[in-house]
């Protein structure tokens, strides 16, 4: 079968919304249409005819709607195939009509998981009835039309304006494809909802995907498996690319532990802060956030946790910044940032993060808790003499939310509420704390005073002799290692102050 027009339909949506156009639309076209329940109702009420499919059955829905559509009368009418002179010879003994267009719209199951609905409630929401129409229609769609969720209400309305009601055979495939989209992740998130707390399975299924112009280089194909309309609202500015994403990633991380803070600028670069400030206003913050480090802002990924406002746009329009991310912008302020055609300009929704992140290697995939743990003061365990000021345990406080985002292994020099540097990534500990003081010197900050946050603990007492020397008196550390005592004596000697966490804050 090649081209077909449709002539008679079984509906069954939950969501009717959407629906009375197509209804009418069909109707118009001269479509027989078969309906459950409230869809039958709905319809009617539009004034339009159709047959119940109680009627055909002769059964009423049952066990309070458990069984409603599941009849020979209702499957032999859409998996029979109209060139196979048998299939049509028993729906005729039989007295089953040909259905050749099937809508469905499934119980909302991972919405009322998501909205926290009893367990009862939730086993309700298992659609029997409608994903068998779905898979009946899908494997027959060689003489079926299937619409399978609401999200293909308005393009299936479209299709039946401009082509009067006729689909071809590939349109019929590749509306059978997305059903099996539909059904598999349906039926993932019952998995993943029954198998919870029990034996691990990796079954994930983002339904949404989308082409990236290449990966992390261009000779890589690269997706985005995903909706990013969830998050963002993109204002402004070319498509977002594979490292582009990674960085907004760590950026919205980052400012996830910032969010309740003061006005708080943050600017990002390979996925690491190069430069972060907490101020009064926001344009202090940017600026004092760019200061940290202006060659490395070059080509940065921007994010702030309030409003930017027109005086902040003016001055991030120096600067050649890839994205910059907002819970809002002012109007002028958005005006003044769009004069740039590639930067992108996403305004942040509020967000929940997933508990569980995910990465492949080798052949497998990891899985682990997103680090969730952000301390306070309370959680800071003095373990030296000397005692840090309020105002020093707020930078601790400060510096360790930064540490935490950084890739290990990390130092992170603070003062102030302003990130002064930080070492990256390196190999040793000690190798991230010279590389941390180089930076801040380079940039002329003066180090006297300023904090010490680390990612890990001290197994030897190397860092905080190299910290003493160039005037670092406070630090914040995971504490835990059996040589803990020698950087402590050490704090103790020099006149240090030292906190214990008790939480490594690891960043691979
Ligand atoms: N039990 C059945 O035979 C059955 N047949 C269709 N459904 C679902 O019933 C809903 C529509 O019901 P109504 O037309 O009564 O509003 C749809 O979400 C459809 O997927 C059923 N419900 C659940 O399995």
């Amino acid at each position: 079968m090649s081209n077909t027009k449709i002539k008679s339909a079984i509906i069954s949506v939950f969501n009717k919304e959407g629906l009375a156009p197509i209804v009418k639309k069909l109707d118009n076209q001269g479509v027989k249409i078969y309906s459950t329940g409230g869809t039958e109702s709905f319809i009617k009420d539009l004034g339009i005819s159709v047959e119940r499919v109680e009627d055909l059955t002769s059964y009423p829905s049952i066990l309070g709607g458990r069984v409603k559509t599941l009849h020979p009368k209702v499957f032999g009418g859409i998996l029979n195939r109209s060139e196979n002179t048998e299939d049509q010879n028993q729906l005729k003994k039989f007295e089953i009509p040909s259905f050749d267009l099937v809508m469905v719209d499934l119980y909302p199951f991972e919405e009322t998981v998501a909205n926290g609905g009893s367990h009862e409630e939730i086993i309700e929401k298992i659609d029997i009835g409608g994903i068998s129409l779905i898979r009946a229609a899908a494997k027959n769609y060689n003489d079926v039309m299937l619409i399978s969720s609401r999200d293909q209400y308005a393009d299936f309305l479209e299709l039946l304006n401009n082509q009067e009601g006729t689909t071809s055979l590939e349109q019929r495939k590749q509306y059978a494809k997305a059903a099996f989209n539909v059904s598999s992740h349906y039926d993932t998130h019952i998995f993943n909802y029954f198998n919870q707390g029990e034996t691990p399975v990796f079954k994930q299924s983002i339904p949404t995907a989308q082409v990236l112009r290449y990966g992390e280089n261009p000779h890589q194909e690269g997706v985005f498996y995903g909706d990013l309309e969830g998050i963002f609202d993109k204002l402004h500015g070319k498509e977002l690319s594979y490292n582009n994403l990674l960085d907004v990633d760590a950026a919205v991380c980052l400012m996830e532990d910032f969010k309740n803070d003061a006005p708080t600028f943050a600017i990002l670069k390979h996925n690491n802060a190069c430069g972060l400030a907490t101020r009064d206003t926001l344009l202090q913050a940017y600026k004092d956030a760019l200061a940290g480090d202006p060659v490395s802002a070059f080509g940065g990924i921007l994010i702030a946790n309030k409003e930017i406002d027109v005086d902040t746009a003016a001055l991030i329009n120096d600067l050649f910044c890839e994205v910059v991310i907002a819970p809002q912008f002012d109007a002028k302020a958005l005006e003044i940032l769009k004069s740039k055609k590639n930067r992108i300009i996403l305004v942040q929704k509020a967000i929940e993060l997933p508990k569980q992140q995910f990465r492949t290697i080798l052949n497998g995939v990891l899985a682990q808790d997103r680090d969730a743990i952000t301390e306070t003061v309370d959680a800071f365990e003095t373990v030296t003499h000397l005692a840090p000021t309020a105002a020093q345990k707020e930078d601790l406080v400060f510096a360790n939310k930064l540490v935490k985002h950084t890739k290990s292994n990390t130092i992170v020099l603070a003062k102030n509420g302003q990130l002064l540097a930080s070492g990256t990534g390196q190999t040793s500990r000690v190798d991230a704390l010279n590389q941390a003081i180089h930076k801040a010197k380079s940039f002329n900050f003066d180090l006297k005073g300023a904090v010490m946050a680390s990612d890990a603990f001290f197994p030897f007492p190397d860092c905080v002799e190299i910290a003493n020397k160039e005037g670092i008196n406070t630090v914040v550390q995971p504490g835990g290692s059996i040589k803990d005592k020698h950087s402590i004596e050490y704090c103790d000697a020099n006149k240090m102050a030292m906190v214990f966490t008790g939480n490594r804050h690891f960043k691979h």
